[in-house]
């Protein structure tokens, strides 16, 4: 199935989708099998797979691992047109909303077509908005651009929804991978009350409170990286429990 389409499906259900973020640039080729084998004792739903800063050729090789042991959708969340690969399933084709650089606006996405085109990725435009979560983090560098604080509500609803208008089919709330603080609840649930488009959110999410706080507040997807990266054990917290609204 469209790995779209399980996201709109968890939005209509009310049961959010968990995502593990792999970052090619920390997981190895040969830590790949044992990493697996710890997702799919989980409900983890999606892989995907992306970095801020990652090598160009490294991603291609472990996408193709990773698709050796699961049949779930492996999709690219990646900070530059370099991590293109098609061995994945799926493309978040990001803008990064809540930035002014033309480079991560327009100038990625248009250099990404001439593979695109031949590709069989199935993209899925995506607006991406980075929140301060309290710790200066590896795309705001990359990128040269300023996240949005999270007191700024309007200016957080403003941005998400005119991503909406302008045709995006996800929205992304990111507080920054290592985040000190998540996106907050208030945060999300008035981003979705505003938004139809389902939302995804990310960034700092290390404790069983903070995954059951983003659950409730209604993200649609939730996304975990530096947890796994930092402490396997957190796999288990996912195994003990219950992924509903
Ligand atoms: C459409 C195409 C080809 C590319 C999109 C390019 C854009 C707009 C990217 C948005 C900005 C960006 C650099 C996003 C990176 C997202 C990401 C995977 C973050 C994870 O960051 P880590 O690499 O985990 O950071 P650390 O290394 O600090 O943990
Ligand atoms: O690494 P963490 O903090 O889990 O963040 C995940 C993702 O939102 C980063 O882009
Ligand atoms: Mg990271």
């Amino acid at each position: 199935m469209s790995y779209y389409h399980t996201i709109v499906n968890a939005k209509a259900s009310g049961a959010p989708l968990i995502a593990v973020l792999i970052d090619p640039d920390k997981l190895t080729l040969a830590e790949v099998p044992a990493f697996m084998n710890k997702v799919s004792q989980t409900a983890i739903a999606v892989i995907l797979v992306g970095g801020s800063t990652v090598a160009a050729g490294i991603t291609e090789p472990l996408v193709a691992a990773i698709k050796q042991h699961t049949t779930k959708p492996v999709v690219l969340f990646p900070g530059d047109v370099g991590q293109l690969t098609n061995k994945a399933d799926g493309l978040l084709f990001l803008m990064l909303l809540s930035g002014r650089n033309p480079e991560y606006l327009i100038d990625q996405q248009v250099a990404s077509v001439p593979f695109l085109r031949e590709a069989s990725l199935e993209v899925v435009s995506t607006g991406y908005i980075l929140l301060d979560g309290g710790k200066e983090t590896a795309t705001m560098q990359v990128t040269h651009t300023t996240p949005i604080p999270f007191t700024e509500i309007n200016r957080i609803k403003d941005t998400a929804k005119a991503g909406e208008f302008m045709g995006n089919k996800l929205m992304y709330l990111e507080a920054g991978s290592g985040a000190l603080h998540p996106v907050p609840v208030e945060v999300i649930r008035e981003v979705k009350q505003d938004l139809t488009i389902p939302i995804i959110v990310g960034g700092g999410i290390r404790t069983e409170k903070a995954l059951l706080d983003t659950i409730k507040s209604g993200a649609d997807m939730i996304v975990i990286g530096t947890a796994f990266e930092e402490d396997e054990t957190f796999f288990e917290v996912l195994q003990n429990i219950t992924i509903a609204k």
